[in-house]
């Protein structure tokens, strides 16, 4: 081997980073692009490129509001108040009627409301009486049957140990087939008479025609911005979803209507309870006037309708009033069923700025590239003349075996330009751009092209010699013969 040759191929740290300092002060570097005449993918390209923009623009841009900084941090009060009178018939064909203080139970809650539609009411003392027909382990022939009884969640209070047949009541639908005798009923201590919720249901009348005011005031608190789902001049008014959209007082019947459309159902809703969800949606655009910006309403039902659940359909809980009369405790129990709203509040506000525009702006152009990207696709795998295209847009660098032809090409514009600097392996002189023939076309049998930047010399055939200069880079090439 050339001594000068194996001793340059050591890396040089030096050399190596006052290539890289000049090679970085000195190298412009652009991509090359390549133009292909092709009516057929440049029609294709044209037509992404055109969704693409409208994509960008209409919908990301303007549409999505790419334009502005969003935040969705939201602070929120709810203030529920319904009106309406509602009543029922008493059996004397009387009428009692229920104003909100009654039907709304508790008075006040956060972000609820309860209205009582339907109830099982029982006057009742403390004092020994027979357990509910509809209370299966009640059931006796005799005392025995009623003493010793486990714990059972559904009584009504302590078993007395006393069977009573006095008041044997129709329980036909719980006799057994071992006998056919009517049964007795097990007595318990405890606030009687029980509740018998086989009696007929009381439904509040009139309650679709009752309305529902939901006060909101909300906060952003990244923009220091406030405000209410109330109009300005708010006068008494109703919801209605094209002629009074403003109006935050809605009627009973139209929730009804929005979160179940069935009747039937809206029917049973009325006599078991159910509960609503009320959503409140916010979008506020705060380049425009804030008071432009108002809430969406939406009513969804939240329970499961009644013709799919078996096991515990709409809504009831009960609660009494106590007081007492002449030492005897009395307490009026009340089942009530009824339609419970949940209010929720979300929404988000946004506001021109600089920065978000320019990171989407920046977004918005990666897009768009995606058209060169699936063009470029379809023009190097899809098309007849793929494999040309690919020749033309891949240039396959191999350190080891490097194309002859673009050796030379080079070389030979090093000679033209004058940079070239030639070098004697054997001497170690430097010559500085010669005037010499490079013989074309190469002789391509032996040569090989020299891409390391340190000096060297490679034989390309018996007269010639490939040397690579570390001032010039890579693969200064050379003949030595044509010197
Ligand atoms: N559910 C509702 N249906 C119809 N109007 C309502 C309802 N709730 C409140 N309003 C009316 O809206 C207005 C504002 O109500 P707000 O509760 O702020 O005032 P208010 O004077 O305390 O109301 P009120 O004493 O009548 O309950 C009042 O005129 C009130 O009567």
């Amino acid at each position: 081997m050339n001594p000068v040759s194996s001793s340059n191929q050591r890396f040089n740290v030096r050399s190596f980073l006052k290539q890289l300092i000049v090679g970085f002060m000195t190298e412009y570097e652009t991509p090359k692009i390549v133009m292909v005449h092709s009516y057929s993918i440049t029609t294709l390209l044209r037509f992404i490129q055109t969704i693409l923009l409208l994509y960008s623009l209409c919908y990301l841009l303007i549409y999505r509001k790419g334009y502005q900084y969003q935040d969705t941090s939201l602070i929120s009060s709810i203030t529920i108040k319904v009106k309406g009178l509602g009543y029922i018939d008493t059996p004397n064909n009387d009428s009692y009627v229920f104003d909100g203080t009654d039907y709304i139970i508790p008075s006040s809650e956060n972000n609820a409301v309860f209205i009582m539609t339907n109830f099982i009411e029982t006057d009742q003392s403390r004092s020994t009486c027979l357990e509910s027909a509809s209370f299966k382990p009640a059931k006796c022939r005799n005392d025995g049957d009623c003493q010793n009884k486990p714990y059972m969640p559904d009584i009504n209070g302590r078993w007395t140990g006393r069977c009573s047949l006095t008041s044997i009541i129709d329980m036909s639908n719980i006799t057994t087939n071992i006998s056919q005798q009517p049964y007795g009923l097990c007595e318990i201590q405890g606030w009687c008479p029980v509740e018998d919720d086989r009696k007929k249901s009381t439904v509040i009348r009139e309650i679709p025609h009752f309305t529902i005011f939901i006060k909101n005031f909300i906060e952003f608190p990244t923009f220091n911005v406030k405000h209410k789902n109330m109009a300005g001049n708010l006068k008494p008014c109703v919801f209605h979803p094209k002629k009074n959209t403003d109006c935050p007082i809605f009627g009973l019947d139209y929730i009804l209507e929005e979160a179940e459309k069935n009747e039937t159902e809206r029917q049973l809703m009325l006599l078991y309870g159910g509960v609503i969800s009320v959503k409140l949606d916010w979008d506020c655009n705060l380049d425009r006037n804030i008071k432009l910006c108002k809430p969406v309403y939406t009513f969804d039902r939240l329970d499961t309708p009644f013709h799919e659940e078996r096991f515990s359909i709409g809504f009831n809980f009960r609660f009494a009033s106590h007081w007492k009369d002449n030492e005897t405790y009395l307490r009026l129990l009340r089942k009530a069923y009824g339609l419970r709203f949940i209010v929720s509040v979300s929404g988000k506000a946004g506001k021109f700025d600089f920065i978000t525009l320019t990171l989407n702006t920046g977004s918005l152009v990666g897009i768009f590239g995606l058209a060169t990207f699936l063009c470029d696709y379809i023009l190097l795998n899809l098309t007849e003349k793929a494999s040309m295209y690919r020749e033309q847009i891949f240039h396959r660098v191999n350190p080891k075996e490097t194309r002859v032809d673009n050796a030379f090409e080079l070389l030979k514009k090093q000679v033209q330009d004058k940079t070239l600097i030639m070098e004697n392996p054997n001497t170690n002189e430097q010559h500085m751009t010669p005037s010499f023939r490079i013989s074309e076309p190469p002789p391509s049998e032996n040569l090989s092209i020299v891409t390391s930047t340190s000096f060297s010399s490679v034989p390309v055939n018996q007269n010639s010699t490939t040397l690579v200069h570390p001032y010039i880079g890579l693969t200064n090439m050379m003949k030595q013969g044509t010197k």
